[in-house]
């Protein structure tokens, strides 16, 4: 049984690295990545890195808007639910603590905020995308 906790910056992007290699691996949601992607994974893991570490280390790295890049992606309810399902694999085959479970907490409030946004402006299209 695995007994760290997420502590550091390595910790954050062994949690990323992670989780996005079974993403890439989804045959359901790691095409939707690859579709908008291309080969900016380092790019986008980079800023990953940065979100995780400001959300879960309190140390102010990021500096985006989350949800803007999501607005247009042709996904549903089905791809939220692999997205938890990958990450509470990955958390859980890792960590164990307080942080680990304020991550799966925090992303399954996202994923919960993301989905019902995209479900919004599929249905009003001329409203504002932030
Ligand atoms: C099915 C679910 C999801 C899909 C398909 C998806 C896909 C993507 C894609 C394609 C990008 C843009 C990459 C780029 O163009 O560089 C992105 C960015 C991002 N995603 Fe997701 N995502 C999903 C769920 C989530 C969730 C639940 C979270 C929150 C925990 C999240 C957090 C982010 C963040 C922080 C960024 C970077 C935004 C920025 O540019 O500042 N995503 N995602």
């Amino acid at each position: 049984m695995n007994s760290t906790r997420i502590a550091s910056l390595d910790d954050i992007k062994r949690l990323v690295d992670t989780f996005y290699e079974k993403v890439r691996k989804d045959e359901l949601i790691g095409p939707i990545f690859d579709d908008r992607i291309h080969d900016r994974w380092p790019q986008h893991l980079e800023k990953m890195y940065t979100f995780w570490q400001t959300v879960l280390l309190g140390e102010h790295t990021y500096y985006g808007s989350p949800f803007p890049p999501h607005a247009g992606l042709p996904v549903s309810h089905i791809h939220f639910e692999k997205w938890m399902e990958l990450f509470i694999q990955t958390v859980d085959e890792l960590f164990i603590g307080e942080i680990a479970e304020d991550a799966k907490w925090r992303a399954g409030k996202m994923a919960e905020l993301f989905e019902s946004k995209i479900k919004y402006y599929t249905g009003n299209p001329f409203k504002s995308l932030l």
